[in-house]
């Protein structure tokens, strides 16, 4: 007999409420809010109690996962929630994670980033792709530990791709949602230092950094180009940044490199409007530097980075920072203003809403 044409007991209830306490890691808000709900069902059926305020992030997204849930019968909560605690164990939470072929030098970290150094390349892989490599707040704090360590190791060029389908779909927008009302401010002022610190890392590392885009990019990892120095991408790839859209604004210095790069009215098409690129559009817009076909995407575009690894590294450094120093100050200032101005828009409740809706997407069971 399958697991759900079963009925769960009492006890199996009880045993998973038990199973769940012994997990080892974070399942993540998503299956938290849904085993909630479930929970909730299960105990007390159908939501019954008044909808929060907004500004009550959590149990306004508590309340909409319930919510959700509709006259779904006590019995079925109760057997979906044993079936989502079983789907949690130690051997499912492992097989998502794929650690990268041929790597001679992996340095620790979590396994969210995988930094590893071959060939005079250090390549510093997104690997969340159950979540299309969404970052967390601790993936920005590891990568900017990972550009300060590439900046002085031995490898001559420094590479970031994604594992998996996407190259990143940009900030995990749950980084906003797990808090209680009243620490919304402190929250967004220390995400607002936490973006500076990150980007400054882009905008001050020495060596040429180079963008290897695996498939669709969204968000902060595509605003970040403007500060690479080589972007290769696979004909799969998109190019998106929905910031108007989230209630946000751009970051990663594209409200100045993005113009300088395409001109203003394409800048505009992609920070004000949203419109989302192909690769060969964002080549054409000078965003990208080469696009290649799927199918050969990995072999030619490593095969060529190894080739330029072996370029002599002070002259690579040197030649970088020729084309970048007149830039930095400029740079830093706009990082600064752009950070200051999405401490606002965190805060705003255009943004609050479309965060509200991500989640309740979410938690539609
Ligand atoms: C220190 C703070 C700094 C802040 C800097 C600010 C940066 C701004 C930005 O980066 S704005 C960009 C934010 N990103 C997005 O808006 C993308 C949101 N995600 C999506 O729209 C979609 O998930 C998708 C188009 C990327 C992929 O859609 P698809 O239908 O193919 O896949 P799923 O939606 O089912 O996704 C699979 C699971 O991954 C979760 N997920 C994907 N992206 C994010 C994300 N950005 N944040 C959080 N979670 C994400 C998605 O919810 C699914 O999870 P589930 O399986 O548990 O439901």
């Amino acid at each position: 007999m399958s697991r759900t044409a079963m009925r769960a007991s009492e006890k199996d209830f009880e045993n998973a409420r038990n199973q769940l306490k012994l997990l080892t890691k974070d399942p993540g808000n998503e299956v938290k809010l849904k085993l909630y709900a479930l929970y909730k069902q299960a105990t007390e059926g159908p939501c019954n109690t008044p909808k929060p305020s907004m500004l009550d992030f959590i149990n306004k997204a508590k309340w909409d996962a319930w919510n959700a849930l509709g006259s779904l019968p006590k019995e079925t909560a109760r057997q979906n929630y044993v079936d989502l605690v079983s789907s949690l164990s130690p051997s499912s939470e492992s097989s998502s994670q794929v650690k990268p072929a041929a790597a001679n030098e992996k340095q620790p970290g979590s396994e969210n980033i995988i930094v590893t150094s071959q060939d005079g390349i250090t390549k510093i892989m997104f690997n969340r792709p159950s979540k299309k490599n969404a970052i967390t707040t601790s993936m920005y704090k590891e990568i900017i530990h990972a550009l300060k360590a590439a900046s002085t190791d031995n490898s001559a060029i420094t590479v970031f791709t994604g594992n998996g389908d996407y190259y990143s779909s940009g900030n995990d927008l749950t980084n906003f949602t797990d808090v209680s009302p009243n620490s919304i401010e402190e929250t967004a002022k220390n995400a607002s230092i936490l973006l500076r610190e990150f980007v400054d890392a882009f905008i001050d590392f020495p060596k040429p950094l180079v963008a290897v885009i695996n498939g669709p990019a969204v968000g902060i990892v595509v605003t970040l180009l403007g500060l690479f120095d080589a972007v290769y991408a696979s004909d799969k790839a998109t190019f998106h940044t929905p910031f108007s859209e989230l209630g946000q604004s751009p970051e990663g210095c594209a409200s100045y490199t993005f113009p300088k790069i395409m001109g203003p009215a394409k800048a505009a098409e992609m920070l004000i409007f949203g419109k989302k690129l192909t690769a060969g559009e964002a080549c054409a817009q000078g965003l990208v530097t080469e696009v290649f076909p799927e199918s050969t995407f990995q072999k030619e575009v490593w095969t060529r980075l190894k080739t330029y690894a072996k370029l002599p590294t002070n002259s690579l450094r040197i030649s970088k920072e020729l084309i970048r120093s007149n830039e930095k100050e400029k740079l830093h200032a706009v990082n600064a203003e752009e950070c200051t101005v999405l401490q606002g828009r965190w805060l705003s409740e255009e943004c609050m809403n479309a965060l509200m809706n991500f989640m309740s997407r979410k938690s539609k069971l």
